[in-house]
């Protein structure tokens, strides 16, 4: 694995010059593109594997979605959540907006468009902001095995430059589909976009749902089976947003990219793969971080389909 690891990361390293890196929130666009890291998580031997720049930080963005998304189920069981976000996938850029007005009743198509996404951070119990960051970081560090921060540059740099985002949360709170005040959900939904990690965290993070919602780090069944197959389903139809089904035939396995360059891959029961190149094509998902993955899933057979 270490060998095929190395030659991966050697093979792709050029396309980090392709892409750019996120623009629209001004802390990552000062990221730096020559970054590059693949970490496997192999469940059955217990162990980690890692290339390349796998121990520096970078924001969790999207990939937090799953974890959200997953405590919303918790917290409010699936019919609350599917009353108010769908679960099909868009065909649309991760931030837009446009088939929220055009969808009768109006709701975010699934919960990793940002709509989606805001609506669900909407749903996540606690009495404060803080209360529920805490409780976020309470569901990772377990997986992770290490304490997890928020980043408070980028934090304030999203919630500064996040209009768009902003937009959307008062469309839904105006259509009924939020109930809370939209400044302090939008706020919540940055800080768990803005949560640090490595590419290592990644894979242990990917590893908790190939294992079924079992942390590889403390063996404790951390959430439901089902819970996790639904977070998965979730991955394959709409992790890479409008590239999903591109990245379901070249890839073959439930992933999810975040716009800070990570993307999170899973293959049941054998690996959680992380990897990480900040440079993103124009969908957001990380150009090396693919590509990679497409040569990791060809040489271990990991499609699932
Ligand atoms: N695709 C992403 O990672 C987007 C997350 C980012 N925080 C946003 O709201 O735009």
């Amino acid at each position: 694995m270490e060998e095929l690891l190395k030659d991966i990361l050697k093979r792709n390293q050029s396309y980090c010059t392709e892409g750019e890196v996120a623009q629209y929130i001004p802390a990552l666009a000062r990221q730096s593109k020559e970054n590059l890291g693949i970490s496997v998580v192999d469940i059955g031997k217990d162990k980690v594997f890692n290339c390349g720049d796998t121990e520096k930080f970078f924001t969790l963005q999207s990939i937090s979605k799953i974890f959200t998304l997953i405590m919303a189920l918790q917290d409010r069981g699936a019919n609350y959540v599917f009353e108010r976000v769908g679960m099909e996938p868009t065909g649309d850029p991760f931030n837009s907006i446009i088939k929220l007005e055009t969808i009768n009743p109006s709701r975010p198509l699934n919960p990793m468009i940002n709509a989606g996404a805001i609506a669900i951070s909407s749903m996540i119990k606690g009495e404060s902001n803080e209360q529920k960051i805490d409780r976020v970081i309470s569901f990772l560090e377990p997986i992770l095995g290490r304490k997890v921060t928020v980043n408070h540059e980028v934090f304030n740099s999203e919630r500064e430059t996040g209009n768009r985002n902003r937009a959307a949360a008062y469309f839904l709170k105006d259509v009924g589909v939020i109930s809370k005040d939209v400044e302090k959900v939008l706020d919540f939904y940055f800080m768990h976009c803005s949560l640090d990690v490595t590419c290592e965290d990644i894979g242990y993070l990917a590893a908790f749902l190939a294992n079924q919602g079992r942390s590889v780090k403390t063996g404790e069944q951390l959430v439901s089976e089902n819970v996790t197959q639904i977070a998965k389903s979730f991955m394959v139809t709409c992790g890479m947003y409008n590239s999903s089904g591109e990245f379901a035939i070249k890839v073959g396995v439930p992933a999810k990219s975040g716009v800070g360059g990570g993307v999170m891959a899973v293959s049941p029961n054998r690996y959680g793969i992380g990897v990480w190149g900040p440079a993103l094509d124009e969908k957001g998902n990380s150009i090396a971080g693919v590509k990679m993955l497409e040569d990791l899933s060809a040489n271990l057979n990991l499609s699932i389909f």
